[in-house]
């Protein structure tokens, strides 16, 4: 089946075991802070290769020690649906081995 648009109910409780991602505005978002650009930057280049993977693409924002992700999904206008929570589990998996912490 296609993927589908997640209702409020089902978005809330898919983040619940992902901390620090909050849904607003049909998009799942979340920002790292890191100790320097270098870190910051390597993290948003592996998101890129896991994007490329999963071809499903976040817009990513990479500042002097910050990563922001913000993501939903284009096919179905601009709503939230799974293809959104799998990108963002893949994300908090790989984050930590880049020194990220909480905004
Ligand atoms: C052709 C390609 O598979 C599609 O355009 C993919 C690429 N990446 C995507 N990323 C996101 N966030 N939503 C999509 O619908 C989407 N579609």
């Amino acid at each position: 089946m296609a993927v589908q648009p997640l209702t409020d109910q089902e978005i809330q409780r898919r983040l619940e075991p992902l901390p620090g991602w909050s849904f607003a505005d049909d998009r799942l978002s979340r920002t790292y802070v890191f100790k320097g650009h270098p870190q910051a930057a390597g993290l948003v280049a592996e998101i890129a290769t896991i994007q490329e993977e999963l071809d499903h693409h976040s817009d990513l924002t990479l500042g002097y020690n910050k990563v922001g992700v913000s993501v939903n999904t284009h096919s179905v206008g601009g709503k939230v649906t799974a293809l959104d929570f799998e990108l963002a589990g893949r994300i908090e998996e790989i984050a930590p081995q880049h020194g990220a912490r909480a905004d």
